[in-house]
Parts: C-alpha cells; sequence; structure tokens
C-alpha cells in the first residue's frame, strides 16, 4: 500500500491536475493499492487567511476576493468534467462556497476572529480542492470516495496547530479505511477536535497527514509529489550548480530542514519515519525524474556530505565575564530564561575556557533577549562578574549536512579551508557530536558567496567555476581571451572548470556580467552593453558582487592600477598580471602585496613579469622556498633586443628591425622601454626581489646604449625617426662586435647586492652567444647549483607565450582553491 500526496502547485490549475489525474490512474492500472491526499489549491490557504482578515476588519471586498478563488474551482471543474457530470460538482461546490460565505460573514459581522474560526476558514481549501478531485476522478469512472479528515484525525485544540492523538487517530484511520475499497481521496492539513471541532495541523500540514495516514495503515511507500525536482544539495535560487539529491537519509533531511531547504518539512514525517516507510519526494511537473528517497539509512554516497542549508538572517548573542569560569548553572539559567520567554535557540557555542558563551536567535528576538538576560543576570553584571550582552546582527548561518562526515577526516578542514581562501571570516562555529553537521555563522554579506563555494568544494564532480575579471584586452589581454575561448570546452568536460568571464574593461568600455561573458561574444557584447570604463567604479563592482573564486586579470601597461592590487587582495580577490609595475615599484609596496595576499589567502601571481610564460618566477620561489641560496644571476631578459640582435644584420636599418619586433608583439606597448633598458632594469630587479635582495629601481646600474636623440624622443613616432637618423650608430655597434667574431648581447647581472644591465659583446664560447630569435636565457648560480648554473631558456616574449603564462597562472588558482 502506498499513500501519495499532491502539494498546492501539484493541484494548482487543470492542467496540473490533469497530471495528477494520470499519476493517480498510472498507478491503478499497475495494480497499486493507494491513498491520495490533497493540498489546497496553490495559493487558496493564504488567499483565504487574507479573507478571512479583510471581513474581521469590516472591509467587504472580501466578497469579490471570495468570488475568484470560487471561480478558479469551477475552471477546475468545467475543464476536467464532462458537461454531463458537471451540474452535482457545481452544486457540491457552491454549497461550500455558501457555507464559507456564511461564516465570513458572521466574522464581518462580530469583526473578530479567533484562531479557532480561522482553522474553519482555512479547512475549505483542502475540503474543496479534494471534493473537485475526488468528482474529476469518479467522472473518469474511478470508484474515488471523499474522504474529509476531520473524520479519522483528532487533536487537541490548539487551534492552527492540532497535537494529534495518535491512539484514537490510528485506530479511526485503520477502522475507516477496512469499511471501503473505494480510493480514499483525503483532506490534508486538517482535523478536528474529539468534539468535532474544526483544527489544522501547522507547518508542513499535508505533508504531515500522509504521513499519519501511511503510519497507521503501515503503508510501504509515501510519494510527496510536488513542483521541484526533490529535495536539493543546496537552495537552487542561491547555488545555482545545486542539483537533486538521489538519496537521503531521515536524520540527514531533519537537519536540512532544520536550516530552510523547504520542500519537505521532516518532522511532519516523523510517524512515518518510526515507522520505516520510505519516502519518495517527487515532481509532478517532470513525472520521469527519479526525485528523491528518504528512508533511514541512505543509500551509497558518492560525496562526503549530502547537502548544505542556511538561515539568511541570524542574530548573534554573546555573554561573557570572568565570574563565568567554573561556575555550575550559568548556562542552566541563561536558557531557562529564554525558554520561559519563548525565544528559540538556533545554534550554540561555548569555548572550554567557560569565559564566554554565545547563540544565535531569531534577530526579531535580538532586543528582548538582551531585556531578559540583562535581568536575569542583573546582579552579575552589577558586579562585574559578567561583563555584558552583546548583539551582533546582520549574520547568516550556513550548514553543511551528511552521514557521511562520521567516516571521512578532513570535512571540517575543507570546510574552513574553502572559506579562508575565499576571504569569509567565520564569526562562531557549532559541531554536534552527532557528526551530522557543522555550521558556522558568517557575515550575511558573503551568504551568496560561500554558498556557492561550499558547495563547489564538497561536490566536486560538478563543473566549478572560476571568476575572471580582466582589464586591457590589446594584445596580450585579447590572445589570452581567444586561448581561453579555445579551451573552454576541454576545460569544462576535462577539468571540470568553468572560467567564467564575469568582467571585462579596455580604455572606453567595461561590462560586468556574473552570469558570464562568452569569450567568442566578447567584442560585440563589449560594444553593445559595455559602459564608460571607470577603474575604480568596476573593482568597486567586483567587490560588491563578492563572487566565489574571483580573479582580477591586469593585462595592461597601466601604472595607475597597481593601486587597486591591495584593495582587491584585501577582499581576497586574486591578482594575476603581466604588468611589472606593481612589482618593480618601491620595494615596501612589492613587500605589502605580497603580505596582503599571504594574510588574505589569496594569490598574486606574475609568471610572465620576467621571461613571459618561461617559468623563472615559480623556479625562484620553489628553490626560495626549499631554502637555496642565489649566489649570481646572468640573463638574457628582453624579447625584444634579443630579437633585434639577432636580426640586426648589415642590410638592414636597425630602425626597421625595431619595428619588426613590434609588430611581433615582442616590444613593451612603448618600445622606447626595451630600448633603453628600463624594461630589462624591472626585470632585474623584480628577480632580485624574489631572491631576497631588497633593491630599489635607482640602485639598478643601467648602462645606455642609446645615443642621446634617440633617448630624448617624446613619441614613439619621433623615436623611430630618430633611430632612423642614428642608424650608422647602430651599424657601428654591430660592425665592431663583429669585427672580433663577437655578438651584441644585453646582458642584466645580479652579484653581491649589485645589478647592472648593459649591453655587451660575447663571443662564441659564451653560453648566450648561440641565442636566437626573441629567446631569454636565465642563469642561477646558487648553493646547489654552483659548479654548473641552472639554465632556462626560450621565446621570453610574444602574444602566445606570454599569454599562455597568464592562463597557467590563472590555472594555478584553480588548483589552490581545489
Ligand atoms: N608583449 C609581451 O611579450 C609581454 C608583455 N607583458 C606585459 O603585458 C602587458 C600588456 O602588454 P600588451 O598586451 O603587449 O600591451 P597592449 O598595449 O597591446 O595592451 C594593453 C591594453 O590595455 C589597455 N589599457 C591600458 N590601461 C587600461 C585601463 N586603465 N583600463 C583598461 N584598459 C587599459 C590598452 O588600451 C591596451 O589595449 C604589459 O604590462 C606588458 O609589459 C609582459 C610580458 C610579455
Ligand atoms: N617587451 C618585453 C616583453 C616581455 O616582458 C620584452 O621584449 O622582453
Ligand atoms: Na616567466
Amino acid at each position: 500500500m502506498k499513500v501519495l500526496k499532491f502539494g498546492g502547485t501539484s493541484v494548482g490549475s487543470a492542467d496540473s491536475i490533469r497530471t495528477v489525474i494520470s499519476i493517480i490512474e498510472n498507478n491503478l492500472e499497475r495494480g497499486e493499492h493507494i491513498a491520495v491526499v490533497f493540498s489546497a489549491m496553490g495559493g487558496v490557504t493564504n488567499k483565504l487567511i487574507e479573507i478571512g482578515k479583510m471581513a474581521a476588519s469590516g472591509n467587504t471586498e472580501y466578497i469579490e476576493f471570495l468570488k475568484v478563488v470560487e471561480e478558479r474551482h469551477f475552471a477546475v471543474v468545467r475543464g476536467l468534467i464532462n458537461v454531463k457530470h458537471q451540474s452535482s460538482t457545481f452544486a457540491a461546490v457552491r454549497g461550500l462556497f455558501n457555507e464559507l460565505g456564511d461564516i465570513l460573514k458572521g466574522v464581518s459581522w462580530i469583526r473578530e476572529l479567533s484562531d479557532r474560526t480561522l482553522d474553519l476558514i482555512m479547512s475549505f481549501g483542502e475540503r474543496l480542492s479534494t471534493l473537485v478531485i475526488t468528482e474529476i476522478l469518479r467522472s473518469k469512472g474511478i470508484n474515488a470516495e471523499f474522504c474529509d479528515a476531520r473524520q479519522i484525525i483528532h487533536t487537541n485544540a490548539t487551534y492552527g496547530m492540532g497535537d494529534v492523538n495518535f491512539e484514537v487517530t490510528n485506530h479511526q484511520i485503520l477502522e475507516y479505511f477496512a469499511k471501503s475499497t473505494a480510493l480514499q481521496c483525503v483532506t490534508g492539513f486538517i482535523a478536528s477536535t474529539a468534539e468535532g471541532i474544526t483544527t489544522t495541523l501547522g507547518r508542513g500540514g499535508s505533508d504531515y497527514t500522509a504521513s499519519i495516514i501511511g503510519a497507521a495503515l503501515e503503508a510501504d511507500s509515501i510519494e510527496i509529489w510536488t513542483d521541484v525536482d526533490g529535495m536539493m544539495t543546496a537552495d537552487p535560487r542561491k547555488v545555482a550548480n545545486a542539483f537533486t539529491i538521489p538519496s537521503i537519509s531521515y536524520a540527514e533531511a531533519m537537519e536540512l530542514s532544520h536550516f530552510g531547504a523547504k520542500v519537505i518539512y521532516p518532522p511532519s514525517l516523523q510517524p512515518a519515519f518510526a515507522k520505516n516507510i520510505t519516502l519518495k519526494v517527487l515532481n509532478t511537473f517532470n513525472v520521469d525524474f527519479e526525485g528523491t528517497y528518504v528512508q533511514k539509512a541512505a543509500n551509497g554516497k558518492e560525496y562526503a556530505i549530502t547537502g548544505i542549508s542556511s538561515i539568511d538572517e541570524i542574530a548573534l548573542v554573546n555573554i561573557q565575564g570572568s565570574g563565568m569560569i567554573g561556575v555550575a548553572g550559568i548556562s542552566g539559567r541563561l536558557f531557562t530564561a529564554l525558554s520561559n520567554n519563548s525565544i528559540s535557540v538556533i545554534l550554540i557555542s561555548q569555548a572550554s575556557s567557560e569565559h564566554s558563551i554565545c547563540f544565535s536567535i531569531d534577530p526579531k528576538n535580538a532586543q528582548k533577549a538582551r531585556e531578559i538576560l540583562e535581568k536575569e543576570f542583573s546582579a552579575e553584571i552589577a558586579i562585574g562578574h559578567i561583563d555584558g550582552i552583546s548583539i551582533e546582527k546582520n549574520l547568516s548561518i550556513i550548514a553543511i549536512v551528511g552521514e557521511g562526515m562520521k567516516k571521512s577526516t578532513g570535512v571540517s578542514g575543507k570546510l574552513f579551508s574553502v572559506l579562508g581562501k575565499n576571504g569569509i571570516n567565520v564569526v562562531a562555529t557549532a559541531q554536534g557530536s552527532s557528526e551530522l553537521n557543522i555550521s558556522v555563522v558568517i557575515s550575511k554579506s558573503d551568504l551568496s558567496k560561500a554558498l556557492n563555494a561550499i558547495h563547489g568544494v564538497f561536490f566536486q564532480s560538478e563543473t566549478r567555476s572560476l571568476n575572471l575579471f580582466i582589464v586591457g584586452v590589446g594584445l596580450i589581454g585579447g590572445t589570452l581571451l581567444e586561448q581561453i575561448r579555445n579551451q573552454t570546452g576541454y576545460l569544462r568536460e576535462e577539468k571540470l572548470l568553468n572560467l567564467n568571464i564575469a568582467g571585462l574593461s579596455n580604455t572606453k568600455k567595461m561590462l560586468l556580467d556574473p552570469d558570464g561573458i562568452k569569450p567568442d561574444q566578447w567584442r560585440d557584447r563589449i560594444n553593445d552593453e559595455g559602459v564608460k570604463t571607470s577603474l575604480p567604479a568596476f573593482v568597486q563592482r567586483m567587490i560588491e558582487l563578492n563572487l566565489p573564486n574571483s580573479v582580477f586579470v591586469d593585462c595592461t601597461s597601466d601604472k595607475d592600477i597597481v593601486q587597486y592590487y591591495h584593495m582587491l587582495l584585501d577582499a581576497s580577490i586574486s591578482v594575476v598580471t603581466p604588468n611589472k609595475v606593481a612589482n618593480s615599484g618601491s620595494y615596501s609596496e612589492y613587500l605589502a602585496l605580497q603580505r596582503t595576499a599571504l594574510q588574505r589567502g589569496v594569490k598574486f601571481l606574475y609568471e610572465t613579469n620576467v621571461g613571459a610564460g618561461l617559468p623563472i618566477i615559480n623556479t625562484i620561489q620553489g628553490l626560495m622556498a626549499s631554502g637555496d641560496k642565489f649566489l649570481k644571476i646572468e640573463a638574457i631578459l628582453s624579447g625584444t633586443l634579443s630579437y633585434i640582435f639577432n636580426s640586426f644584420g648589415p642590410s638592414v636599418r636597425f630602425a626597421d628591425v625595431v619595428r619588426e619586433a613590434k609588430a611581433k608583439g615582442f616590444t613593451e606597448p612603448d618600445p622606447r622601454e626595451d630600448l633603453s633598458g628600463a624594461d630589462v632594469a624591472r626585470k632585474i630587479l623584480i628577480l632580485a626581489r624574489e631572491v631576497g635582495v631588497p633593491l630599489e629601481a635607482e640602485e639598478i646600474t643601467i648602462a645606455q646604449i642609446l645615443p642621446d636623440n634617440c633617448l630624448k624622443a617624446n613619441s614613439v613616432d619621433s623615436f623611430f625617426e630618430e633611430m632612423e637618423v642614428s642608424d650608422s650608430f647602430f651599424a657601428g655597434l654591430r660592425e665592431n662586435a663583429e669585427a672580433e667574431g663577437k655578438k651584441l648581447r644585453y646582458i642584466a647581472s645580479l652579484e653581491n647586492g649589485k645589478a647592472l644591465v648593459q649591453l655587451q659583446t660575447v663571443d662564441a664560447q659564451h653560453p648566450f652567444y648561440t641565442l636566437s630569435g626573441s629567446d631569454n636565457i636565465i642563469s642561477f648560480t646558487t648553493e646547489r647549483y654552483k659548479d654548473r648554473p641552472l639554465v632556462i631558456k626560450g621565446p621570453g616574449a610574444g602574444a602566445e607565450v606570454t599569454a599562455s603564462g597568464v592562463f597557467a597562472d590563472i590555472m594555478s588558482i584553480s588548483s589552490y582553491l581545489g
């Protein structure tokens, strides 16, 4: 035997009722022995309450409102019952509305609406829906009977939430169901006192009816038909990646529902749980979907936790004082005082120091709680044994729930680590010894970010998202977007990673969209939807969006953008950049950025600052972390200069080679930076700092190669003109080197705390002699690499290699975030 319960939306319209009827018919055709419980048509209960209140306030408009409700029921009768059978149903429905109309008239006369009368008014919702559906079934030749639950479920006289008398009720149900073999269509939610006065069952009402009947009849299962695909891993309105939990235990369902998962209200299913009846949560609007099984013990679990839920708004009360230590009875008095005043406590946390107790409550009760506790502990407060009561608001609770926690270690580690990596501060925490639930109290403004981050990390087999905010879509930024576009499919399928471009900005326009800008649409979208660029507004919006796993990617050479890095890192947003400005500013600025990133648990990555995608910074950081000491660095760090001196032959003009380097994407946006040695100086400065030498830019010696006229050129165009003017000077440099069988190389070095950048001539024996193209070469002499230096060589400039270095930094953040 099986009990089916259909909720308000399932019976909310002629269309949905048609589906309900076919679900019932299918069961009957399969020979299932079933009973059915119905809620009121969706929204009707609330309307009836509103109408009752209107009548009680003397507002006669309630009559019109009631007509609308009546018409909804008539429409179903007209739509689903053939004309031949319609009139008797119309008459019965009209009869109920007449009765209800009389009651409301009474309410409006005496201008009073007691809980008892309200229960009676509300009862019409279920009585009407059940009556209509019973008649529809009968008109289809099904032997169905209307069962008014008031005849079988008896409660005490607590109106609005009757307390069921199970002894009497169970007996009555058994007796009632034994009398007839017809399909029983039972009104949900309503009951009566032993004297026959109508009551209701409170929260989860119709589920409770199904559970009471199922338990009394020892049903094999109870199906709760609703309008969603079962119980979800998180509230899908808050976590887009939430998915249906296939199997959940009673205890887990109970824990999850306490925190908001409103699909079912498990306390009302207690009678069914006590009899070990399997419950299925199914979707009337997606009949073939498996839904969620709720059983004593859940079936094999794939994940360490089963679900995540939250309470959006709580207040945290803290009571502390030295006089609480070792004094018995403080918490007893505290919670008794709250309970005597009907203040329910959601979470309690006390450290073993016994110096303070904190607990969370509904913020509505915060002021009252303060007054109660100040009164209760007035004596202790007066003599300073208790410091006082403090209350913090705008907080939320998140609970992760699952029986799997009992067996697996590291669940709480994972929870706190993902919160930390996203810069979310945990204000309080609690874990019961049942190990079924770990709760954390966090700032309300972090709720959505926290839920999404936690969901991502615990339900790993679903795709995780990294939210990218890219500023500067020139050569490197544009190439990066192209690489992301080409990799999207692979990353999603093979790495379960979604690179969500949540923001883009060029110098003219910017666009932020938390739902993502597709990498093949960014040009059109930024043109069509973008607003005027403002870096402060971009950064502020990013911080406001507060998305989990956010990364800011600076692909500009802007000098002012750097001031925002602090703000971003401080807001727990990682920064990835090829822009060298930040790391080559003052040493204190460099240090501050490193520290902020470390403190906030986020990443500041800039591998492409030196040697583009070549693994130079990572190599240094690895050696430094493992305790190696750098003795000497010798390097060619400019792709541009490398290319120029490799391509500058007798038949070409120097300026034209520089033009070629620029066209190939090797140069800085302003090539004077490369030719003046400034770019190389920045790079050796960054390397020096990485190996622990705290240099400032002014301390680097740059041996200038440019003649004065080139150096003084005040625009890029005039710079090229001046190089043409000085062509013989450059040709002379080359010819002198060639005469000695040598090559020109622009070499940076660091030794004994001194950095030097200069043009040198090297002979065929020198390891830098054979360099070609835009190659960089870096030779590290360290205590471990003393006899033979560690050498890294390869293309050190250009769009593809630089963008892929930036991409690699982004990917390393994704693995760090787990
Ligand atoms: N080209 C290369 O091989 C390498 C370049 N880099 C660095 O990469 C960065 C980008 O270089 P490229 O892409 O070659 O330069 P680019 O000039 O092609 O691109 C930079 C883009 O950023 C935009 N931009 C500048 N300030 C902005 C702001 N405040 N807001 C929005 N957009 C802004 C510019 O309009 C330009 O479109 C530079 O910092 C450079 O030093 C690093 C390693 C290698
Ligand atoms: N302009 C730079 C690009 C890399 O940082 C170079 O030429 O090396
Ligand atoms: Na690099």
